[in-house]
């Protein structure tokens, strides 16, 4: 395959791709102090259509802005125009989805998983201290370093609650309130952390489907069997944490921090509170702090009634079925 054309973004060396998601092209680049990094440069696409360059610019400017070591780190970026980029922190085996095909039965050692889903618990702890909901936890968007710790990352969707932003998410992971079409929210990122712990415990996701309706009611309608029936090396206390993450009802479900402190309580730790720096107090890289306020985060928009359904479309275009992939 030929490498794709290298743009030039000063004060970067790029090196190769590691990666082409739907919206940007990931190179390993270094940086002028000889740091590699992960240089995500928006596709010329995402750049002409303003929903996915916002959704771009949205990822820029909140990555730098967020500081937590579960959170992917930012380093720099601009968020809007020809010059768009983000360089974040190079993980070299690349995504969690990438690691987990690598890997015999698709399956991690307990322990390790259970410390993988600690870490993640933890970073949605303080997305939604901060009052904000990512809407799109999975693992394509988790990276795990060579210490077996994970960060969250892929802030696009990411919006605070009280601006609104659009309702997004990926069909295997989304909950039955999203499906029904309402708001997203701390509780359904839980819901997605439910279908992680599943699949990372047990090897599976708990609700399968050959189209997006099939999903669609296996979500609304049933219930998997406990954690600790397919996993008999899961505790009762993290297979009934799962079960609560996946209740039909937002409101019967555990807050990320419960299931945060169980994890950790099952590895043997003492869970303390988390303690955050204050996102504020240290200014982005290059631009993005003094960014217009456009897209998402601009004036409070008030949600249509009816939000629009997530990941159909995608179907209705003929382009496949994609359980993974969010509206774009
Ligand atoms: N920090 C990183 N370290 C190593 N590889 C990375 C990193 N970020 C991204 N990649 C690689 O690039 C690929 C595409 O990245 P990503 O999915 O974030 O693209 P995107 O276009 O921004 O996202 P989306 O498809 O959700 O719009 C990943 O699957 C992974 O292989």
């Amino acid at each position: 395959m030929t490498e794709p054309l290298k743009r030039t973004i000063a004060g970067y060396t790029l090196h190769r791709t590691l990666g082409r998601g739907n919206t940007s092209l990931v190179w390993l680049a270094t940086d002028q102090g000889g740091r590699e990094v992960a240089l995500k440069l928006p596709h010329e696409e995402t750049l002409r259509v303003q929903e996915a360059a916002e959704r771009f610019g949205n990822e820029v400017r909140l990555t730098l802005q967020f500081r937590h070591p579960h959170v992917v780190q930012g380093y720099a970026g601009t968020a809007f125009g020809p010059g768009a980029f983000l360089a974040i922190r190079y993980y070299p085996d690349g995504a969690l989805n990438e690691q987990l095909a690598r890997l015999p039965g698709r399956t991690l050692p307990p322990g390790a998983a259970i410390r993988l889903l600690a870490d993640v618990a933890s970073a949605l702890t303080y997305l939604h201290h901060l009052g904000a909901v990512h809407q799109d936890l999975k693992t394509h968007n988790i990276y795990v370093d060579e210490t077996g710790r994970a960060a969250l990352g892929d802030l696009g969707n990411t919006y605070f609650v009280a601006q609104g932003g659009q309702i997004s998410g990926s069909p295997y992971y989304m909950a039955p309130e999203i499906y029904h079409g309402e708001s997203s929210s701390a509780a359904s990122d839980v819901y997605s952390l439910g279908i992680l712990m599943y699949e990372l415990l047990s090897g599976e996701r708990p609700y399968q489907g050959n189209t997006y309706e099939e999903l669609m009611v296996a979500h609304m309608t049933r219930f998997p069997p406990p954690l600790s029936h397919l996993n008999p090396a899961v505790s009762r206390a993290v297979s009934r944490l799962a079960e609560q993450a996946l209740a039909k009802r937002p409101g019967e479900r555990p807050r990320a921090d419960a299931i945060r402190r169980a994890l950790l309580s099952d590895l043997g730790e003492t869970p303390q509170d988390e303690v955050y720096e204050d996102p504020e107090a240290t200014p982005p890289t290059q631009d993005v702090a003094r960014a217009p306020l456009v897209g998402r985060h601009g004036p409070v928009q008030p949600r249509s009634a009816a939000p629009q359904p997530e990941a159909k479309p995608e179907q209705s275009r003929g382009g496949g079925w994609n359980p993974f992939k969010r509206r774009k």
